[in-house]
C-alpha cells in the first residue's frame, strides 16, 4: 500500500509514524517512538490495530543520542514490509524567516535549512541527518519539512521582535516560537471537542522534554513562550528557559567560557537537570526522594504559572487551559500543581476527575475549562505532507 513516514526527532526522543494513503485519506498503520534517550531508552511501535510490534528496552549508553536513536528506529522501519514510500514527512524545529509554509525539500531548501543549525542545535541537525539519508538512499521520494516556527508566523510585528535595534529583526533575529505542529493539532482538536470555548482565548501548554505555552485566540497563536531559539521560555529538561542575558555576559567575561562551552551549557546541561544535578527526565525527578529532585520540579511549576499569567496578560483573559506532551499528558500530578496556580484567573480544578486520567479536569462551575489533549505532532505532518504532494504543481 501507498504510505508517508513521518519523522519527528524531539530533544529526548524520536517519534515515527506511518500511514497508508489512499486518495485525499490517511489512515495511521504504524505509530512508534524511541523515548527516554540518554536516560532510560525505549523503542516502542504499535500497529493500527492497536496491537505491539516491538518494545525494546536499551541501556543508556547504547542510545546515548538522537543519531543513536535514528540508527536502531532505521534499522526496525526497515524490516517493515508491505508499504510504498509515496513521501516522507518531517518535523524540522527551525524554519527561519523564509518559511511559513511547509515546503518540498530540495537541495536548495536543505542548504537553507541546514543555515538556521546553529539557531536549534539541539533539534535542526537531527532534523536534517534522516533527510540527506533518503536524499542518497531514495532520491525519487519526495520529502516535506514542516516546521515547528509556521504556526506561530503572522503574529503582530511587536510581538514578535525583541526590543534591539530594527536592523536585528529585518536580518531575522525575532521571537519565532516552537511547538507549532503540536498547537495547531491541540487548536484543531479543541475545535472539535469545545468549539466555542476554541474560538476564545486559550493557553496551551506543552510540557515536554521541550517545555511552552502557547496563547490561541481564535485557534491561532497570539503569544508564545519561545522566542528566536528553543531556548526560552520555560525551564525544559535540558535547557533553562527564560534567563537574564547579563548571565551570559557574566558566562564569558567573569567565567571566560567560549561560545561552544555556553551553548553546551544552556542546551544540554542545564534546565532540570542542571538544577537537579540527577536527570533531565521529569518522570525519574517525579520517582526521586531527593530533595534536589523536588527543588527542579517546584521551579518548573514556578515558572509555568508565571508564564500562565503573562500569556493570560496578552489575551485579556482565559476561557480554557490545555495540558499536552509528555509531561501534561501523563503526569496528573503536574497537571494538579499548575492546575491550582491557575485558581486566580477562575480555574477550578477537580482533582478525581485529574487523577482517573480525564480529558476534562476542571469543574462544572469552573471560568477556566482545564482540557488533556493529547498533541498528534505526526498527524499534522503527514496531513500538510499529503497536501503538499498532492498539489497540482508538486
Ligand atoms: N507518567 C509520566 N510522568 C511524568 N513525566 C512523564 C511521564 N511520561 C512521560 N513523561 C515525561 O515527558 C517528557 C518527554 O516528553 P515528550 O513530549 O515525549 O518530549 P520530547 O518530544 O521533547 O522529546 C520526559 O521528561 C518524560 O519524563
Ligand atoms: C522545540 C522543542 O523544544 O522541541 P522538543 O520539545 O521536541 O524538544
Ligand atoms: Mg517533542
Amino acid at each position: 500500500m501507498d504510505a508517508i513516514l513521518v519523522v519527528n526527532a524531539g530533544s529526548s526522543s524520536l517519534k515515527f509514524q506511518v500511514f497508508s494513503v489512499a486518495g485525499a485519506s490517511l489512515t495511521r498503520q504504524v505509530r512508534g517512538q524511541i523515548g527516554g534517550i540518554g536516560s532510560r531508552p525505549r523503542l516502542y511501535a504499535k500497529g493500527a490495530d492497536g496491537a505491539i510490534l516491538i518494545d525494546q528496552s536499551y541501556a543508556a549508553e547504547a542510545v546515548r543520542d538522537l543519531p543513536a536513536a535514528i540508527a536502531s528506529a532505521r534499522e526496525w522501519l526497515l524490516t517493515l514490509e508491505g508499504f510504498d514510500l509515496c513521501a516522507i514527512g518531517h518535523r524540522v524545529v527551525h524554519g527561519g524567516p523564509d518559511y511559513a509554509q511547509p515546503v518540498l525539500i530540495d537541495a536548495t531548501v536543505l542548504d537553507r535549512l541546514a543555515s538556521y543549525q546553529d539557531l536549534a542545535p539541539l533539534h535542526q541537525p537531527n532534523n536534517l541527518a534522516p533527510i540527506r539519508l533518503a536524499m542518497e538512499i531514495n532520491p525519487d521520494v519526495p520529502q516535506v519539512a514542516c516546521f515547528d516556527t509556521a504556526f506561530h508566523r503572522g503574529r503582530p510585528k511587536h510581538a514578535d521582535c525583541y526590543a534591539l535595534p530594527r536592523s536585528f529583526y529585518d536580518q531575522g533575529v525575532r521571537r519565532y516560537g516552537f511547538h507549532g505542529l503540536s498547537y495547531e493539532y491541540v487548536a484543531e482538536r479543541l475545535s472539535e471537542i469545545a468549539p466555542e470555548i476554541a474560538r476564545g482565548k486559550v493557553i496551551v501548554a506543552h510540557l515536554g522534554s521541550g517545555a511552552s505555552m502557547c496563547a490561541l485566540r481564535d485557534g491561532r497563536s497570539v503569544e508564545s513562550t519561545m522566542g528566536f531559539t528553543a531556548l526560552d521560555g520555560l525551564p525544559m529538561g535540558t535547557r533553562p528557559g527564560q534567563l537574564d542575558p547579563g548571565v551570559v555576559l557574566y558566562l564569558i567575561s567573569q567565567e571566560g567560557m567560549s561560545a561552544d562551552a555556553v551553548s553546551d551549557l544552556l542546551y544540554h546541561d542545564a534546565g532540570l537537570k542542571g538544577l537537579s544535578g540527577i536527570s533531565n527526565d521529569m518522570r525519574e525527578l517525579l520517582e526521586s526522594d531527593d530533595e534536589r529532585a523536588s527543588f527542579a520540579v517546584a521551579h518548573f511549576v514556578h515558572r509555568c504559572s508565571l508564564s500562565a499569567g503573562a500569556l493570560a496578560a496578552a489575551l485579556g483573559g482565559v476561557d480554557a487551559f490545555v495540558f499536552t506532551a509528555g509531561v501534561g499528558e501523563n503526569s496528573a500530578p503536574i497537571r494538579a500543581r499548575i492546575a491550582e496556580r491557575l485558581a486566580w484567573l477562575g480555574a477550578e480544578f477537580d482533582p478525581a476527575a485529574n487523577e482517573a486520567g480525564a480529558a476534562l479536569i476542571s469543574s462544572a462551575a469552573s471560568r477556566v475549562a482545564l482540557h488533556v489533549i493529547p498533541t498528534d505532532e505526526e498527524l499534522m505532518i503527514a496531513r500538510h505532507t499529503l497536501a503538499l504532494i498532492s498539489a497540482p504543481n508538486a
